[in-house]
């Protein structure tokens, strides 16, 4: 056992009872499809950031940890590359007893997975996530791209680390952006050894992952509320509306089986998106 570097977050076991029957089973699903986890920190106006440029730190000192703990109970990580632009992220985990984090090797390191359809995310050997690696703190993104080709010295860069691209066919919408298909993607990080993985962003990856076709792709979720309202003009979870039959507004989703937990500050929100209405 290597020595626990100090910048190692502490989450100790009696904080992890309660998030138990809400993570992903150890021996995974019988299925083609990974346990997705859906998580991300809120503001009380259902705010994940200033502004799509920024990075905001909502979260307390004890859910920032908890969020660490999911990460090393998920095999991937999962953002959009508007975070990855925003955000320059890490995407490890840094408990305490890790891999990197006071344990040889990755063991409890997930694997990021950044979606950017058009591989626009010009990242560098400086970025967070290449320094990690350089470490051993952490695993090389795989990023998952609508080209064919992609730019072959992002290629290169990516795979001096054990990253890659992985190519999707999206098709476009009339206003021509990519549409990823949620379920095609998440049988093809499954069937490359990713059992479980978390969503953790941005606002586009999570409204579009609440609507009616694809939140039954969604194990559980776990949403931390920060007792900040960010205000006006920030990156704002809001799935797009639905409307009954009768051409009556519903609620866009809704979650069962619901617990919350405070936690420091903050407080943690647990469930399942409702299928009953989906
Ligand atoms: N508070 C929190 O827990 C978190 C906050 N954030 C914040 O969110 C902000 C970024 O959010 P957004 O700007 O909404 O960016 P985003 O991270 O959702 O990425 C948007 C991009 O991802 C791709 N994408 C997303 N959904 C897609 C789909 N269905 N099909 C194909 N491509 C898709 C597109 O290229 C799109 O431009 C940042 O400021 C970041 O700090 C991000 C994650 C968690
Ligand atoms: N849980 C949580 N709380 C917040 O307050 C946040 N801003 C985020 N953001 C997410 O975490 C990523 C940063 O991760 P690293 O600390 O760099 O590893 C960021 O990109 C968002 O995905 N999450």
């Amino acid at each position: 056992m290597a020595p626990t570097p100090r910048d190692a977050l502490d989450f100790p076991e009696s904080d992890r009872v309660f998030l138990n029957p809400h993570l992903p089973p150890q021996v995974g699903t019988a299925d083609d499809l990974p346990f997705t986890t859906l998580t991300f920190a809120t503001s009380l106006d259902s705010s994940l950031a200033l502004s799509p440029g920024a990075r905001t730190v909502l979260s307390g000192p004890q859910s920032k940890a908890m969020t660490h703990y999911l990460r090393s109970r998920h095999d991937g990580i999962l953002i959009g590359v508007g975070t990855a632009v925003a955000d320059d992220p890490g995407l490890n985990c840094r408990i305490a007893g890790v891999g990197g984090y006071g344990n040889e090797g990755l063991n409890g390191q997930p694997r990021p997975v950044v979606i950017d359809p058009s591989a626009r995310w010009d990242f560098s050997d400086d970025s967070k996530l290449f320094q990690l690696c350089r470490e051993g703190r952490g695993r090389a993104p795989w990023i998952v791209t609508a080209l064919d080709r992609p730019p072959p010295e992002k290629q290169a860069l990516l795979e001096k680390y054990g990253g890659r691209f992985i190519s999707l066919e999206m098709p476009k919408s009339e206003a021509g952006r990519h549409q990823i298909n949620w379920h095609d993607l998440l049988v093809t990080l499954k069937s490359n050894g990713l059992l479980s993985v978390m969503v953790e962003g941005g606002g586009q990856v999570i409204n579009s992952l609440l609507s009616p076709s694809h939140m039954s792709l969604l194990n559980s979720v776990i949403v931390t509320i920060a007792p900040t309202w960010l205000g006006q003009g920030g990156v704002v979870v809001s799935p797009a509306r639905r409307f009954d039959d009768g051409g009556n507004a519903i609620s866009a989703a809704r979650l069962t089986n619901v617990k919350w937990y405070p936690f420091g500050e903050d407080v943690v929100l647990c469930g399942q998106v409702n299928l009953s209405d989906a």
